[in-house]
């Protein structure tokens, strides 16, 4: 089956992740693991998989995982096919039809003054980053239509991670990250962490303006750095030999650029799987902050709502422990006719609340996008 095939057969509930190296696609459940003990599941996956050559468990951990379920099956069918780019740049866009109601919560000028106060929390408590995020809430008159947003999202993004899949009580999470959270493959483990941000722009001069003030920007190096210390620092006492640039490279998604560092790294015990290292690295201060504990509790006092897998991650890892764990950014939590969007961003001292707000507008738009939206 190729690429194309398999984004033809997909079905809200069934588990799609493409990335450059492979598009994997599993249907139907043979066993589900579900809990907020994330050692405990990745204890029983690589058990439940053992001796069964071939197999894979697919799924998500939330933000949250000591509060929100993590969900991972083991698909009654797996394919593997090559990846969905270049050939899916050429698939016709899929049409969909626009919600009924799109809410913002918080309000936009709520979001930035959740800013402002982030900003003063964080030299009141000694913090060095929080990432607030912020919600589109979207009613549609009749069922979200996940397979035209998945295609479309698959279409437009020939990079990275674009995923659909089954979350607890029939909902579905679907998006395109540029953002590795850990691969392990044999002994090798590669994270990508993405840290510092601004909008792509349709006009080149802009665009490039844009890219080159990111890549100058102090406060985004500042953002930058205090999560690629932390992803090393998790992952040193795992690895006999890790290499980490310098400095960052400037990435882009079709609608973001990023500063990015590829940590790559040898492991010492080839026993630790991938969903381990993922577990070790989760809540990363891309998507939490730093003390990761101070962020936690200030995303709770700051957030109107729960991230449930906003902010978490997903992938698949097979019966060796190898796998491929992506953050999940740029994506949405589907429920019947209920869409709910999310984007945050990296807040630290030298952070402007109006700044943080026009990021997380430009972040929402891998989504609004693939479902044809302006807003
Ligand atoms: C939190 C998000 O993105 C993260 C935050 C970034 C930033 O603050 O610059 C950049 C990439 C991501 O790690 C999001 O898209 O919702």
């Amino acid at each position: 089956m190729d690429a194309r095939e398999t984004l033809e057969e997909y079905t809200p509930g069934d588990f799609y992740f493409a990335t450059s190296r492979h598009t994997i696609f599993g249907s139907g459940s043979r066993l589900t693991f579900t809990g907020t003990d994330v050692p405990a599941l990745g204890d029983a996956v690589p058990a439940a998989l053992a001796g069964t050559p071939g197999s894979l468990a697919v799924g998500v951990l939330p933000f949250d995982t000591t509060a929100t379920p993590g969900h991972l099956v083991v698909p009654e069918a797996v394919q593997v096919a090559a990846p969905a780019h270049p050939a899916a740049a050429d698939l016709p866009r899929m049409t969909v039809d626009g919600p009924d109601v799109v809410r913002a919560v918080p309000e936009p000028v709520d979001h930035a003054e959740a800013v402002a106060r982030a900003v003063r929390a964080l030299s009141d408590r000694g913090m060095r980053k929080v990432v607030l995020a912020r919600a589109l809430d979207l009613e549609f008159s009749g069922e979200v239509p996940v397979k035209a947003v998945l295609h479309n999202l698959v279409k437009d993004n020939p990079h990275g991670y674009t995923f659909a899949a089954a979350l607890p009580g029939g909902r579905s999470l679907i998006g395109a990250t540029p953002e590795l959270l850990l691969s392990r493959s044999g002994r090798r483990v590669v994270s990508h962490p993405h840290a510092g941000s601004a909008p792509r722009s349709a006009d080149p001069v802009t665009d490039r303006e844009n890219a080159e003030r990111l890549a100058a920007s102090r406060k985004d190096h500042v953002e930058h750095a205090v999560l690629t210390e932390a992803i090393v620092e998790t992952l040193r006492p795992f690895c006999r030999d890790l290499h980490v640039p310098r400095t960052p490279s400037l990435v882009s998604t079709p609608t973001m650029w990023h500063l990015s560092t590829m940590v790559t790294g040898e492991l010492t015990d080839p026993d630790v799987t991938a969903l381990h290292l993922a577990g070790a690295l989760h809540p990363t201060p891309a998507i939490c902050g730093s003390p990761t504990e101070d962020a936690r509790q200030l995303v709770g006092e700051l957030e109107p709502f729960d991230r449930g897998y906003y902010a978490g991650t997903v992938g698949w890892m097979d019966a060796n422990g190898d796998g491929e764990w992506a953050v999940s950014i740029r994506c949405a939590e589907v429920s019947a006719s209920r869409l709910r969007l999310y984007a945050g961003g990296g807040i630290v001292p030298a952070s402007d609340p109006k700044a943080e707000l026009d990021e997380t507008s430009a972040k929402f738009q891998t989504l609004l996008r693939a479902m044809g939206l302006e807003l």
